[in-house]
């Protein structure tokens, strides 16, 4: 079926259809599938195997890439449901792709996204990253299909002309104004952000922190407008995006929120990073440890450490012999992380980006090597500096495959060599998907 596309700028393909056998899983949340013409359809709403009406939502005669929504679904994969979310659906929110996929499909989706990555940028297999193919379920999230797990503790929301409360489309800046996300915190949800009027903002962050009842609302208001009175359903911080510096400000309660994890709690002042799913820190830090197995005296370093989540549970099991030093770019969590550690004599938390402070330390050797980036990934040169500190182990928290991948490889230019792999759902309902790798050191003569 070729329907005559829609009045749109010349060349423009947007609202053409086309029916399409819709073929593997891609990183980014859809499916990739083909136009008679050739051209590559980057399709969301959809799953491997189906055959849909797909209706391209960006791209132009002659591009390689029309991205396109599953508009009609002709002959549905076994892994489909009726999406439990009314806003999921082709044109509305942009939050979850993975939400018409029962849940164990969802995992298998990004496990086949993880494998496609390893074998293109790192050329490895499963079995040789010594990973068994799985991407396991965050404790409590092993729900049947059609429930959907309440995980997200931090919600961005954007406001619309009207003062809604909404979350924003796939690649768009328009609102989708939304009664209620089924994947928030109930931390989150009992704030009722989505029914209260924000005129005058431009968004609206809520923040429900695990393991202690702290809420937080980041409010950044529109040029010249005044903040409203705050007045939630539950007692929250409240923090203000300064409209001259961008930076965050205190309007009323504590600057930052407590999250437990690891036994330790962590101040994360608004700003910082924290892992969004209530799980995921326990899970990581678990995941790390059972792959460093840290011995009393190690020296270890714990890059892109935030508030200090892996410095934090090295330490604990370091003894008094042992040292970590954490890197952290931003000035706020390093604050925080220097308050979190305070009780750890033997261990520094240093100011700076990873690639500029570690080369200035002068330091040649270490026994073990957190590194946790953000999506961009380590990079070459950072990589091939670790590769030279002669680590007994490295763990390598990604929550990218294709930038875990492309760092593999380089690490294995460097001598090491994946041990083993593990991967997490600890973003449900999403293309998101977290890693754990274990590197060590290539024996020599192997
Ligand atoms: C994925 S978070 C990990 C934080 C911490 N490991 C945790 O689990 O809570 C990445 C952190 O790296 C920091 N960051 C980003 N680029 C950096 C760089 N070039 N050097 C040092 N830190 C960086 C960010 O501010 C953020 O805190």
């Amino acid at each position: 079926m070729q329907a005559e596309p829609k009045k749109t700028p010349a060349g423009s393909l947007v609202g053409q259809e086309y029916e399409v056998e819709v073929g593997p899983v891609a990183h980014g949340g859809h499916c990739i599938s083909r136009t008679d013409a050739g051209q590559v359809l980057f399709v969301r709403h959809a799953l491997p195997g189906e055959r849909v009406v797909a209706r391209v939502t960006e791209g132009e005669e002659g591009a390689r890439f029309l991205r396109a929504d599953a508009v009609e679904v002709l002959e549905a994969s076994k892994d489909r449901i009726e999406a439990p979310c009314p806003y999921a659906r082709p044109g509305r929110c942009g939050g979850c792709d993975w939400q018409h996929a029962k849940p164990g499909a969802q995992r298998r989706l990004k496990g086949e996204v993880i494998t496609e990555q390893l074998k293109r940028l790192a050329g490895l297999t499963p079995e040789e990253a010594g990973w068994d193919g799985t991407v396991m379920p965050a404790e409590g999230d092993k729900l049947p299909a059609g429930e959907v797990p309440s995980w997200r503790t931090r919600v961005q929301y954007a406001v619309d002309e009207d003062g809604n409360a909404g979350l924003r489309r796939h690649r768009s800046h328009e609102v989708e104004p939304i009664e209620h996300c089924m994947i928030a915190a109930d931390g989150i949800s009992e704030l009722g952000i989505e029914q209260r009027d924000w005129s005058g903002m431009a968004s609206v962050e809520a923040i429900a922190a695990t393991g202690s009842q702290d809420r937080m609302v980041i409010l950044e208001p529109k040029p010249g407008a005044r903040l409203p009175l705050v007045e939630l359903d539950k007692p929250v911080s409240v923090m203000r995006v300064e409209e001259h510096d961008g930076g965050i400000h205190r309007v009323h309660g504590r600057a930052f929120v407590r999250e437990r994890a690891d036994g330790r709690t962590h101040r994360v002042g608004s700003g910082g990073f924290w892992q969004v799913h209530p799980m995921a820190a326990d899970t990581l830090v678990k995941a790390v440890m059972q792959g460093l197995l840290p011995r009393k005296g190690d020296m270890a370093l714990d890059l892109y450490c935030g508030v200090g989540l892996f410095a934090g549970a090295l330490a604990d099991r370091l003894g008094d012999k042992g040292a970590v030093l954490g890197i952290e770019s931003g000035k706020r969590a390093v604050e925080d992380a220097r308050h979190n550690l305070a009780a750890f004599d033997r261990v520094r938390i240093e100011q700076g980006k990873v690639e500029t402070v570690l080369p200035r330390t002068g330091i040649t050797e270490v026994d073990l090597i957190v590194l946790d980036p953000p999506r961009a990934g380590a990079g070459k040169k950072t990589v091939q500096h670790l590769s030279g500190l002669g680590a007994r182990k490295i763990a390598y928290v990604a929550c990218d495959p294709a930038a875990l991948a492309r760092d593999l490889a380089y690490f294995r230019e460097g001598g090491y060599r994946v041990r083993t792999l593990r991967a997490f759902d600890l973003f449900p309902m999403t293309h998101h998907v977290e890693c754990v790798a274990i590197l060590e050191p290539v024996a020599k003569g192997t």
